[in-house]
């Protein structure tokens, strides 16, 4: 792009900003609901909405209050909502057995949602991590402590077949093991599920803003050491746009960027260079950020909720996947 511009005062940029109405005709980008996926986290019992203390406002949910909660949504207008279990301590094992339980938290939650709100998308996680008494993405060798990529890879496609057998729309690998999207996208073709999506995680930075996350699925005090042996370091950024290759040309139908804020530059590479649906997770550490300091009354958490939003449209996602989705759905109406 080659921008002309007159010189002044021929030239006066303050002449759009002058009224509402040439600067809502002037606006490049925007925000809408159906940029919006929400995270939600569930947990086993009913009538259960047990708010989570790293992250005040979050709620863990039971399956039928995840229902009424993917109602509300889906009437806001919200195109997806993806699923998180905070499994019961007692069902963590080495084997991570439960993650292909077809009955397990998050596979129960699928079909209750898919029957009695069919219109929204449903989106699973796909790692180990709710399910693995040693809190990693993976299986853990006993010998070193190093999390092994292909066993992992084989319970990876078990775990997303049985979601996809639940009625997932969009299956969602965090795990950032090598040759899972390879691997999970022949299983899902063999086993007739043609039409379910595959998001990956691929530019998945070993973060400490996942923090309040890991309390929020009890993975927090499983976890030993930490996953940059898996998720990327954040000093690079070549490596995320070939990690984006390598999970496109295996078959992804989206992308993520993993935190958000942190890495929109990666968002534009990414967005420059592929072109793909791109998406954006604006995670709980951002999120508490956020609604920390609105608490506090340091800043206008509305306000900063939105323009926080607006920058993943403006670094080129198409989505964001945000805790806010309802709050931002609520005030994006009123703004109306
Ligand atoms: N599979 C783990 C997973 N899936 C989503 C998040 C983080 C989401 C958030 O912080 O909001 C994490 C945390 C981690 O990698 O330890």
């Amino acid at each position: 792009m080659q921008p002309v511009n007159a010189p002044y005062p021929a030239a006066r940029f303050r002449r759009a900003r002058a009224r509402a109405a040439t600067r809502a005709l002037t606006r490049q980008h925007s925000l809408t609901v159906d940029d919006l996926i929400w995270p939600v986290f569930l947990r086993d019992g009913e009538g259960v909405e047990e708010e989570i203390p790293s992250m005040p406002g979050v709620h863990r949910l039971s399956v039928d209050r995840v229902v009424e909660a993917a109602r509300r949504a889906a009437d806001l207008g919200i195109p997806a909502i993806c699923l998180f279990p905070y499994t019961d301590p007692a069902k963590k094992t080495k084997d991570c057995a439960e993650a292909w339980n077809p009955d397990n938290l998050s596979n129960t939650a699928t079909r209750a949602i898919k029957a009695e709100v069919p219109e929204i998308a449903v989106m699973t996680d796909v790692a180990l991590d709710p399910y693995n008494i040693d809190g990693h993405d993976g299986f853990v060798r006993e010998s070193d402590g190093y999390v092994v990529n292909d066993a992992t890879v084989e319970a990876l496609v078990k775990q997303a077949l049985a979601q996809a057998e639940a009625g997932a729309d969009i299956i969602g690998p965090s795990d950032m093991m090598d040759g899972r999207i390879g691997a999970l996208r022949d299983a899902l073709e063999a086993q007739g599920h043609t039409n379910v999506m595959l998001l990956s995680y691929a530019a998945k930075y070993a973060s400490a803003f996942y923090g309040p996350f890991r309390d929020a699925v009890g993975a927090s005090g499983a976890l030993k050491g930490d996953k940059k042996t898996y998720q990327m370091d954040p000093g690079n950024s070549d490596e995320a746009l070939r990690l984006v290759a390598r999970d496109l040309s295996e078959g992804a139908d989206m992308v993520m960027v993993k935190p958000g804020m942190p890495y929109l530059d990666i968002c534009r590479r990414v967005k420059d260079a592929f072109g793909a649906p791109t998406y954006a997770y604006q995670v709980s550490g951002e999120y508490a950020m956020i609604e920390g300091a609105a608490r506090a009354g340091r800043i206008d958490g509305d306000k900063a909720m939105l323009e926080s939003l607006l920058s993943f449209k403006r670094a080129g996602c198409d989505g964001i996947l945000t805790y806010f989705a309802p709050r931002a759905a609520q005030a994006l109406q009123k703004a109306q």
